[in-house]
């Protein structure tokens, strides 16, 4: 059993994520923020957190990638994608669109219903609050008239639906992370996933040799996103997503050449990409990395090979 913190309170899509990344077993606990979720986890009062990482439509969870990268490093050990819609939830008294001045959610979902907002709700001051759930439980204290929540959160707060599916594009999708203290990683399975911050040196081409390291290598970039450093303007860490897994030697190979080429590099894990079979218990992991057997692509054999020649060579065995 595993005490997962989630970015709550009950309600928010997060929570639905770490519904589907968590056992049975698992004891679910809401915590207000996403940095308070991975602080309760770098305290050790859960073992795992599960935060959102980006939006199909909306893009990077801001809070999410800082809060990364400040403090001690966490690993991923697994991911979900949710497919997210909205709802406008409203105290029972409000009866018609016409009444709603005041309109409060977290600023993705907000950022995903503005041209419906802007159609059906004109006069409604909009206000940005923690979570979706946050907003509809602002909504039951009286705080606002209305919410854009998930779906879910009328199961949670007594409130009165008063639109469903109002997202400006259908279908949009969030991924989530569940986060470990550093320690074991979950086995390659052929379908990894690898995520890494890197901070560049201020060079010419610095951060077009980096991608080169993975390209040459077969890897495929998935994900690059820019935050500043908060030090000196222009100043920027990588977020980069690439398939593949540590245990991998070419992937293994181009995380030493990141590293070597970086001022920083943070490790945030190698883990099943979503829609794979689960890994174990809250994605726990396996035995300790050495353990770990690569799965075996043509790719990877062609790595392999070329690495035993050179050894031969070195040897004097081969030329
Ligand atoms: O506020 C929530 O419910 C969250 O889990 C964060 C979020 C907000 C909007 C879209 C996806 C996730």
């Amino acid at each position: 059993m595993s005490r997962i913190a989630y970015f709550g309170p009950r309600g928010t899509f997060t929570e639905q994520a770490a519904h589907a990344l968590a056992t049975g077993q698992d004891e679910l606990i809401p915590a207000q923020t996403v940095p308070l979720a991975l602080d309760m986890l770098r305290d050790g009062q859960v073992d795992a957190a599960c935060v959102p990482v980006e939006n199909s439509v909306e893009g990077a969870v801001p809070a999410t990638m800082d809060a990364l990268a400040d403090g001690p490093a966490l690993v991923a050990v697994a991911e979900a994608v949710l497919v997210v819609s909205f709802s406008i939830l409203t105290r029972p008294e409000i009866t018609g669109a016409g009444e709603v001045r005041t309109l409060a959610s977290h600023p993705h979902a907000l950022a995903q219903v503005r041209h419906w907002v802007a159609a059906n709700l004109p006069a409604a001051e909009v206000v940005a609050t923690t979570s979706t759930a946050a907003a509809a439980a602002a909504v039951h204290r009286g705080e606002f008239d209305a919410a854009v929540s998930a779906p879910v959160a009328v199961r949670h707060y007594p409130l009165r639906e008063l639109a469903t599916d109002v997202a400006d594009v259908p279908d949009a999708r969030t991924r989530f992370l569940l986060l470990r203290r550093p320690g074991t990683l979950p086995e390659p399975t052929g379908a990894d996933r690898t995520s890494v911050i890197a901070t560049t040196p201020d060079q010419t081409g610095a951060l077009a040799e980096l991608l080169t390291e993975l390209a040459t290598r077969g890897i495929n970039l998935t994900r690059l996103e820019a935050r500043p450093t908060k030090g000196r303007l222009g100043e920027y860490r990588f977020y980069l997503d690439f398939e593949g897994h540590v245990a991998q030697p070419r992937v293994g190979d181009a995380l030493a050449a990141l590293h070597r080429r970086c001022t920083h590099v943070r490790f945030l894990g190698s883990y099943p990409k979503a829609g794979q079979p689960a890994p174990g218990p809250a994605g726990a992991a396996g035995g300790p990395a050495t353990d770990l057997v690569p799965p075996h692509s043509t790719l990877d054999s062609a790595f392999v090979s070329a690495a035993d020649w050179v050894a031969a060579v070195r040897r004097g065995e081969r030329a």
